[in-house]
């Protein structure tokens, strides 16, 4: 079984005969379709026409499935196949908007010139005002070189776009933030590190993001300590936070010690690494990592984990496996143990289906699309937004993971990734620690 990936729209008329709808839907699952939202278009006198979603794995499966439904009889028709996805990202996701009228010359004074000359000149002598009169203090810079994005790899920053745009969406619709993209033309990380400093004074936050292991490293490390402003990898932290929530639900509902079970990783880049040193600073004792780069072993032997060479041995021996690495289909079900967590969180395709895995015998299983960082990062930022923090520390992240594991329904690895409310409890969560962090700061500086 594959992800089905590929998403259609089909508009099939009906006529009002009951079981015709039966058939339509029969023909789809014959044709190895699975059906999504079903919308209705048009009731006529002895008709309905109806939007059906269809996911499939091939290309090829959306043509047989047409002609298997044009095959149909007793008046049922396809009238068209569209490509909703495509669609959506016709003229981007994303659009720059004023929040203040412009009808009068009155207005026109009062935002631009000559009215705005003054709140220069107040911001001029007392730059933190600028969070205030200005969107600065609520802006975040979405930043990507374009060399791993999700795992299709190295494609450029302009092929990321949609991902940057699809981050901005999240940051805005979850959080209330403007996720700004910035693309860089460069995989240099002094280049890259001087351009986000550059550009850094208009941002409140960096979310690095796509960026390929091991230069992110670089890049970030470098980046925190030269600005005053929250920086965070996402692939690496907000990952990492994801996979620690998703990895202390599943512990509970299976009822496995996580600090004591034997954790695997599989793929130690930028989200493995950042995984694996996150399960360890929580307290599990034994994180095993493969790798097929001798180099990104000797990373996690660095920060105290066991590097090992073959991935069937980790699946023998591990209680929890997580995977990222870009491979779709690695993990052969034949690996899988019975009573195993298995989070195989590569997008835009696993290293194993869940289904799969769940067949093999795992006691829970997910992917990329439900243990996503879309639940972590824009109640991170939020959260140091709103406390005016320079800095995104780990117990800010720890606390954002138990926040995330305790928003989730028994059963369940991970809550609703729309759940506003738990973007909310992430976000004071966050807020909290930074709160405290802020408080130590100016005690520290005024003794
Ligand atoms: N679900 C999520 O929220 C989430 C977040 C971040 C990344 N990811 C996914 O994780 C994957 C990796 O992303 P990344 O940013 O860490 O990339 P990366 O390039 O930094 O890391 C990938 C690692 O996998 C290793 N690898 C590749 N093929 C391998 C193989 N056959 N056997 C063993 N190791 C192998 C590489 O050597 C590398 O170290 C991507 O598919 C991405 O979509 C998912
Ligand atoms: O973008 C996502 O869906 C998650 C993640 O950042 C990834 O790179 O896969
Ligand atoms: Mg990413």
């Amino acid at each position: 079984m594959m992800s089905k990936q590929i998403i259609r729209t089909l508009m099939v008329e009906t006529p009002s005969i009951p079981g015709n709808l039966g058939k339509v839907a029969t023909t789809i699952g014959l044709t190895g379709g699975d059906i999504g939202e079903i919308q209705t278009v048009k009731v006529g006198p002895n008709y309905t026409i109806r939007n059906i979603t269809v996911q499939v794995d091939h290309e090829e499966q959306i043509e047989e499935l047409a002609d298997a439904l044009s095959r149909l009889d007793g008046g049922i028709r396809l009238h068209a196949v569209s490509d909703e996805v495509l669609h959506a990202h016709e003229g981007g996701k994303i659009h720059m908007k004023s929040k203040v009228d412009l009808q009068t010359l009155a207005d026109l004074r009062r935002v631009y010139t000559p009215g705005v000359a003054n709140v220069c000149r107040i911001i001029e002598k007392e730059p933190d005002k600028a969070k205030i009169y200005t969107s600065i203090g609520n802006s975040v810079a979405i930043v990507t070189d374009g060399t791993a994005i999700l795992g299709l790899g190295d494609i450029g920053p302009v092929a990321g776009m949609p991902v940057m745009e699809g981050k901005a969406v999240l940051f805005d619709q979850l959080a209330g933030i403007n996720g700004i993209p910035i693309l860089l033309n460069t995989k240099d990380p002094d280049e890259i590190v001087r351009t986000v400093m550059n550009i850094s004074p208009g941002y409140s936050g960096i979310l690095l993001e796509d960026i390929g292991s091991p230069h992110c490293f670089e890049v970030e490390e470098r980046l925190k300590k030269e600005l005053d402003i929250p920086v965070m990898h996402d692939d690496q932290h907000g990952t990492a936070v994801v996979t620690l929530a998703a990895t202390i639900s599943a512990c509970k509902s299976a009822g496995i010690d996580l600090k004591n079970a034997q954790v695997g990783q599989i793929g130690l880049g930028a989200a493995g690494l950042a995984i694996s040193r996150m399960l360890m600073a929580y307290g599990v004792k034994d994180v095993f990592g493969a790798d097929k780069s001798p180099d990104a072993k000797a990373r996690l032997a660095n920060y105290g984990g066991h590097p090992v060479d073959s991935i069937e041995m980790l699946m023998n021996t591990c209680d929890i496996v997580i995977a990222t690495t870009g491979v779709p289909g690695l993990i052969q079900k034949q690996w899988v143990r019975p009573g195993q967590v298995i989070l195989a969180l590569s997008n835009p395709k696993p290293e194993i289906e869940p289904e799969v895995a769940l067949q093999a015998g795992a006691a829970y299983a997910a992917d990329g699309r439900s243990v996503n960082n879309v639940l972590g990062f824009p109640g991170i930022f939020r959260g140091v937004l709103n406390a005016q923090s320079s800095e995104i520390t780990h117990p800010m992240l720890v606390a954002a993971a138990e926040t995330i594991a305790a928003c989730t329904k028994p059963g369940d690895l991970v809550p609703h990734p729309l759940d506003l409310n738990v973007h909310k409890m992430v976000t004071e969560a966050v807020e909290r620690v930074a709160v405290q962090v802020n408080r130590k700061a100016e005690y520290t500086c005024s003794i």
